[in-house]
């Protein structure tokens, strides 16, 4: 008689369920496996010798968590409110390029997961799905917020935002740390400039000739053009790339709605400090005026709630979302949802918090050297 392992794996039904998920960079491994070379590159990829890109991740190893006891509390309550919307957790989807590189149902597949999950998607203006397409894939619909990279053509850049309005996207992304393309080894090493036929930026297409525009970065953009985007819509505008705490103020006196303080994933200038380090700064530079955001190296629970402790409102996540959706489709990006809200809820139990307002500052020890 054969014995039983007592941490035995169940064994799977033969169905279409995906594989258990135990932390988030397995769906990096397994994507790598999935995934072209030169595509895994761009998406894994970051500026420079990718020191920014590191200290995202290993910036979190430097903050200890404080925990309080003898809270009680029950189950944890992780909605937050957000531009007058209760959000059901404090994460959201960044916007990251070209999902149809990592799974034929691109960008729909991520906008059903996120629908699902009931947050926001921010989609990428370098989306390979159109914003309608995606606005209508999901049931329930999706959040969308859309990403602009604003464009020297004014009335091509009102054309894309009047589109993003009319698909119901509730929110603009400007992102405003490139002006120009970072410098990525791996992308000029492997060649990579053009997407594969039948592929492309469907946010780009001129209304007029029904050409597909090449997305420029534009080194003159300035706070002239975030008051001319100030006028040009009433979505709540969230000014992604932010570090310094000087421009945060300035976002401030701007109108902006949001800052999301990041370093665009260590892409674009390497050298800058990890976006957990620039947080504090910024938070206290906005003091409370608007939602501070932040993206950048969240692969776990306990990284959404130092950064929550340290003042966001909420995080983004960027490569999770290409791993899980080149490892899994859209079921990879459900589980990695379901997961990081799990992780989440049981850091804030053992941390002593019921809801994401009871994670405070004095929770976070200084930084700790690494
Ligand atoms: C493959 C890839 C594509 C990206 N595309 C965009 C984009 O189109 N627009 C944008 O504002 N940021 C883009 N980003 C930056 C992300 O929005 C986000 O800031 C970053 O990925 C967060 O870091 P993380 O990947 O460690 O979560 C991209 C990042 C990656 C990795
Ligand atoms: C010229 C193509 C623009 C794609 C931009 C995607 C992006 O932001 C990235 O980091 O990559």
């Amino acid at each position: 008689m054969s014995s039983v392992p007592a941490q035995a794996t169940p064994r799977r039904a033969a169905t279409a369920d995906p594989p258990p998920l135990y932390r988030v960079d397995d769906l990096e491994a397994e994507a790598r496996r999935r995934l072209d070379p030169v595509h895994r590159d761009f998406f894994a990829g970051g500026a420079g010798d990718e020191r920014t890109l590191r200290a995202n991740e290993t910036a979190f190893d430097g903050y200890r968590i404080l925990p309080r006891v003898l809270r009680g509390g029950g189950e944890r309550d992780l909605r937050i409110e957000l531009f007058g919307e209760t959000l059901p957790m404090p994460v959201l989807v960044s916007p990251t390029a070209f999902h149809r590189l990592a799974h034929p149902q691109g960008e729909v597949a991520t906008a059903r997961a996120v629908g699902a999950a009931g947050t926001v998607m921010v989609v990428s203006m370098a989306a390979t799905t159109p914003i309608e397409a995606v606005a209508g894939a999901a049931d329930p619909p999706a959040r969308l917020w859309f990403q602009l990279y604003p464009q020297p053509d004014l009335g091509f850049t009102a054309s894309v935002i009047r589109r993003a309005e009319a698909a119901g996207c509730r929110a603009l992304v400007v992102t405003v740390d490139s002006p120009v393309f970072g410098r990525r080894d791996r992308d000029l090493r492997n060649g990579f400039l053009d997407l594969p036929p039948g592929c492309r930026c469907e946010n780009m297409r001129d209304p007029e000739s029904g050409r597909v525009r090449d997305i420029v970065m534009d080194a003159t953009l300035d706070w002239a053009r975030i008051e001319w985007l100030r006028e040009t819509t009433r979505l709540p505008i969230v000014l992604k790339g932010i570090l310094h705490p000087a421009d945060a103020r300035l976002a401030v006196e701007h109108g902006v709605d949001a800052v999301l303080v990041s370093n665009h994933g260590g892409r674009q200038l390497d050298g800058a400090p990890a976006s957990v380090d620039a947080l504090p700064a910024v938070v206290a530079a906005v003091g409370g005026r608007i939602p501070v955001l932040l993206d950048g190296g969240i692969r776990r629970g306990t990284d959404i709630l130092a950064a929550l402790a340290l003042g966001a409102v909420a995080v983004g996540i960027g490569r999770p979302v290409v791993w899980a959706l080149a490892a899994r489709g859209e079921p990879g990006v459900r589980q990695l949802l379901d997961l990081l809200r799990a992780e989440l809820a049981r850091a804030m139990t053992l941390a002593g918090a019921v809801r994401p307002a009871d994670l405070t500052r004095e929770m976070i020890l200084d930084r700790v050297p690494v």
